[in-house]
C-alpha cells in the first residue's frame, strides 16, 4: 500500500516492477521481512550501480578495503547513509554463526535469486527454470551473494520506524539507516533514537565528552531486563558478549534502583537535587497525559539530567524517571496518530 500515486510510480521503477513479480510467490512460502528486504536491496543495488559488472567491482573495492573504520565509506571520504556502498560496509557476523543459520539463509536465498532470475527483467529478460544453467550464470549466483548476504547483515543492523497510537507506539515499518547502524549497543545507553516521518532523530540523553563513544540501545535496557537476559538475547541476535558497565556491575531493575537521597553523601548536593528536580512531577504528568505543550519541557528536563549527572552515581532511580520522561516527550514530538472523535 502506497501514501500516494506519486511515491508508487517512484517505488516501481526503482525496485517494485522487479520485487512485485516475486513477491507473491515468497509469501506463498511464508518469508518473512528480512527475506523481503533482503531482495528490494539487491534490485535497489543494481540499478544504483547502474549494472551487475559496476557492482562487482563496487563490492570487489569495499571487501578488499584494510581500515576497518572507513569500510564502505565513498572516495571521497563520506560516509553516504542514502548509498548503497555503505551497506556493504556493515556488519554481517558471518565468521560466528552457526552452520544451521547460515545453511537456512543460503536455501532462502536460492530461492528468492530463483524466483528473482525467472520471473523479472533482472537479467535481461526472464531465464528458464533451469538449475543447471542459473548456476552456471555468474551474474545470477552474484546477486545470489548479494542476497544472502543482506539477508545475514538485516537483522544485526536495521531500524524499525513507529509511530504514537493515543498511548501506545505502534511499529510502522523497518529501514537500513546505515549511519545509525555505525553505533555500538549499550544496556545504559546515551543516546536515544525517534522516529519522525520521513527519517529517525538520535538524541544525547545524558553528556557525551568530546571522544567519547556513543552507544545506542539494542532493545536491552538494564532497568527492564535483568542481565543474563539481555546477554543472552544479545548474543543471540547480535553476536557479542556485552561489557557495559550495568553488565560488570549488575546493575539493578528499575523496581530496586536507589534513590539520590540514599546515593549523595554532601547536604549540599541533596539540597541542589531537590531544587532542581522541583518541577519533576508536572513534567511527569504531561508526559504521561500526552499533552506536551509546555515548551520548557525539554530543557527543563535536562537541566534535571545535567545536576544528577554532576551529582550522583549511576544508577539512580530519580535519573532513570528523568531520562525516561524526556525519552517520552521525545516520542511525543514526532509521528503521532490521534484516536477520532466518533
Ligand atoms: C549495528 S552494528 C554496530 C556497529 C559495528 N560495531 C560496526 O563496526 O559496524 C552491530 C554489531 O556491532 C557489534 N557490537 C555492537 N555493540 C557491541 C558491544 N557493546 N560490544 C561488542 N560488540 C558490539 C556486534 O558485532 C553487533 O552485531
Amino acid at each position: 500500500m502506497y501514501c500516494s500515486e506519486e511515491c508508487k510510480a517512484m517505488e516501481w521503477t526503482k525496485y517494485h516492477d522487479a520485487e512485485c513479480a516475486v513477491f507473491p510467490s515468497m509469501l506463498k512460502m511464508n518469508f518473512g521481512k528480512i527475506d523481503l528486504l533482503s531482495l528490494r536491496l539487491a534490485i535497489q543495488a543494481v540499478r544504483e550501480a547502474t549494472s551487475i559488472e559496476e557492482l562487482r567491482k563496487e563490492l570487489k573495492e569495499v571487501d578488499s578495503w584494510d581500515d576497518p573504520r572507513t569500510k564502505g565509506f565513498c572516495k571521497n571520504g563520506i560516509f553516504a547513509s542514502d548509498k548503497y556502498r555503505s551497506l556493504l560496509g556493515l556488519v554481517t557476523n558471518t565468521e560466528k554463526r552457526s552452520v544451521q543459520d547460515l545453511f537456512r539463509r543460503s536455501l532462502d536465498a536460492s530461492f528468492i535469486l530463483y524466483f528473482l532470475a525467472t520471473c523479472t527483467n533482472m537479467f535481461g529478460s526472464p531465464l528458464q527454470k533451469d538449475l543447471s544453467m542459473l548456476i552456471k550464470n555468474v551474474d545470477v549466483t552474484f546477486v545470489g551473494g548479494l542476497i544472502l548476504r543482506h539477508q545475514q547483515m538485516i537483522p544485526s543492523n536495521v531500524h524499525s520506524f513507529s509511530e504514537e497510537r493515543d498511548l501506545g507506539v505502534v511499529e510502522r515499518g523497518t529501514a537500513v539507516m546505515p549511519f545509525l547502524s555505525l553505533i555500538n549497543h549499550s544496556c545504559s545507553p546515551n543516546v536515544s533514537r525517534h522516529s519522525r516521518s520521513k527519517h529517525i532523530v538520535m538524541y544525547a540523553i545524558y553528556p557525551i565528552e568530546k571522544g567519547e563513544q556513543i552507544f545506542d540501545n539494542y532493545g536491552q535496557h538494564y532497568a527492564i531486563t535483568p542481565r543474563n537476559e539481555r546477554q543472552k538475547r544479545l548474543l543471540k541476535q547480535y553476536y557479542f558478549e556485552c561489557n557495559c558497565l550495568p553488565c560488570q556491575e549488575d546493575w539493578p531493575l528499575y523496581y530496586n534502583l536507589k534513590s539520590f537521597t540514599s546515593l549523595v553523601k554532601k547536604k549540599e548536593d541533596e539540597i541542589k537535587i531537590i531544587h532542581a528536580l522541583q518541577k519533576m512531577n508536572k513534567y511527569v504528568d504531561i508526559a504521561t497525559e500526552g499533552n506536551i505543550l509546555d515548551e520548557n519541557i525539554v530543557d527543563g528536563l535536562l537541566k534535571m539530567i545535567e545536576v544528577l549527572y554532576d551529582l550522583v552515581p549511576m544508577p539512580c532511580e530519580e535519573m532513570n524517571d528523568v531520562v525516561e520522561t524526556l525519552r517520552r516527550v521525545y516520542d511525543l514530538s514526532g509521528n503521532r496518530v490521534e484516536k477520532l472523535e466518533l
